[in-house]
């Protein structure tokens, strides 16, 4: 790879564009193109057109389709192992790139750049093949010059360097038929996404099963939630804290693998992205802000045991599944769209999106810190720098009279549920990056406004069966649940 450096500086010369504006000229043509003709998603045919429909609806269309099953006829499929292929090619020259990343074929930051090209016998590609890391570098046959007919006449025959109807629907003949061979180094690693999340599917439907059965027969407790219906039960759960092997479930499920999960996937995204497209730093706002606003997670993570997904949520369907499956899938989605969509903002717009949301990280930290302060200096504390206000709840219990708290002060005195605002604020920062990649880099943000909408109505419902006319007091005095003047 030596020998790019100083073609580097020679293209230096050229001054190409800025990449931000080749990126925007790109998406510009990207977005008008699928706005005016193209499908939203690339048709799949199964069986081969004929050359007119072929012409017709696709080529003269100018519209991308993927063609499936077409060669499954050829004896290459069954023929082409190591053995078979080392017997007829294992003495023969070839050209081969070999590169630090894989990508043999693709832009290198803001240049094209060649990959180094050396000849060597087929039978030693085999044998790197084989054994990867015998030699430094990733070995990828792959030229663009009708390798196939040109350098490996020897199988020719196993396949069919001339498609039939394709050349008759085109009127010509291939310009060029290429053959490529590589190890697996020269696809990105979020390849693995899908297993990932079938694995993650498969084991957190098991548990869902398991936790339905163990809450119907053995249960840890003597709470159990009443007999409803089965589909019903498996949804919402049986146990409000069930163990397994001594382990709390909902612990294990919500707070280790659903958010370890979402923070090792997220860092894995943004190297992906890294790979593919070379550094951008508004991927990397994205993923810092999500590193962060977990960090911040297990910080607090005491304050998260007296929420409704601990004291009143069981574990079942929802939460479980929710924290094994959806988190991963779901929660991680805006990093994920990134890889494949790098992201098209500015270094200043960049910087000014890490600043948002490190802005509403500290506000939401802030809103549940003020409350949970409150809790446990028994309302004995200055909020926003006067002495907190609250209304006292007196309500009867099976332990008999119980005195709890109503904070009226600081961000809880503004409006109700100031944390879910700052959280949306939050859960938008990271999507920004995605901003010009059409809605779907803003999945979780979407989702996540129903959530917490609908939350406010389940937690305002539990409070006021809780506190009764003292909360009824809390609403009049402090009238707006996330928006002050608005909701
Ligand atoms: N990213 C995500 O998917 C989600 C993130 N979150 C975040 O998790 C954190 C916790 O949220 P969550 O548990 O839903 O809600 P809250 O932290 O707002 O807790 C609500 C509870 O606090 C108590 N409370 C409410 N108002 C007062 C008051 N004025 N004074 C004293 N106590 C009060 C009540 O419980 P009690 O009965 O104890 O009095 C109420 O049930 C937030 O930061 C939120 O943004 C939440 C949901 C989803
Ligand atoms: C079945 C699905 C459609 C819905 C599944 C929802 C659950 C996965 C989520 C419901 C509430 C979520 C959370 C609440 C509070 C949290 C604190 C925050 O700081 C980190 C995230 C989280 C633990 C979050 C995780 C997903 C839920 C349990």
């Amino acid at each position: 790879m030596e020998d790019c450096s100083g073609g580097t500086e020679e293209l230096e010369m050229f001054n190409p564009p800025p990449e931000g504006k080749i990126k925007e000229a790109l998406l510009k043509l990207s977005t008008e193109a699928n706005e005016l003709y193209l499908n939203s998603q690339v048709p799949v045919l199964d069986a081969v057109p004929s050359p007119l429909e072929f012409y017709r609806d696709w080529v003269a269309s100018n519209k991308p389709v993927i063609l499936q099953g077409v060669t499954k006829h050829w004896p290459a499929l069954t023929k082409w192992t190591p053995d078979y292929l080392r017997a007829r090619l294992g003495e023969k020259e070839v050209s081969v790139a070999v590169t630090p990343n894989g990508y043999a074929d693709a832009p290198n930051g803001r240049y094209f750049v060649m990959p180094e090209e050396r000849q060597m016998k087929f039978g030693k590609f085999l044998d790197i093949m084989e054994d990867p890391d015998s030699q430094p570098g990733i070995f990828y046959i792959q030229k663009q010059n009708s390798n196939f007919t040109e350098e490996f006449s020897e199988i020719m025959s196993d396949a069919a360097p001339e498609i039939p109807w394709f050349s008759e629907a085109l009127g010509r003949s291939p310009d060029a038929v290429n053959f490529w061979m590589g190890d697996e180094r020269a696809v990105t690693s979020s390849k693995c996404l899908g297993s990932i999340i079938v694995t993650c599917n498969l084991l957190a439907l098991l548990l869902c099963v398991f936790l339905l059965v163990k809450g119907k027969t053995w249960p840890d407790s003597a709470e159990v939630m009443e007999p409803k219906p089965l589909l019903y039960e498996f949804y919402r759960g049986m146990e409000l804290h069930p163990r397994i092997l001594g382990v709390d479930v909902k612990q294990l499920t919500n707070c280790r693998f659903g958010l370890l999960a979402w923070e090792l996937l997220v860092v894995n995204f943004f190297l992906a992205g890294w790979e593919k497209h070379g550094f951008s730093l508004a991927h990397l706002v994205s993923a810092a802000l999500q590193t962060v606003y977990l960090a911040k997670f297990y910080w607090w993570e005491t304050g998260y045991f007296n929420t409704l997904d601990i004291i009143l949520d069981r574990a079942g369907y929802y939460i479980c599944w929710g924290c094994l499956a959806f988190v991963p899938s779901l929660y991680t989605f805006a990093s994920y769209y990134l890889v494949a969509n790098p992201p098209v903002m500015s270094t200043l717009e960049s910087i000014a999106t890490f600043l948002l949301g490190i802005l509403a990280i500290s506000l939401n930290y802030r809103v549940d810190w003020e409350k949970e302060h409150f809790k446990a200096t028994n309302g004995r504390c200055n909020l926003w720098g006067k002495p907190a206000t609250y209304i006292e709840a007196v309500r009867e219990t099976d332990k008999g009279i119980q005195h709890s708290k109503l904070l009226t002060a600081g961000f809880w005195g503004v409006a109700r549920h100031l944390n879910y605002t700052f959280e949306l604020l939050l859960a938008l920062s990271w999507c920004l990056p995605g901003l010009g990649r059409g809605i779907l880099p803003f999945s979780y943000f979407i989702f996540l406004t129903i959530l917490l909408v609908h939350r406010v109505f389940r937690d305002e419902e539990k409070c006021a069966a809780k506190y009764g006319f003292f909360w009824e007091t809390y609403c009049s005095r402090v009238p707006y649940r996330m928006l002050p003047g608005a909701f």
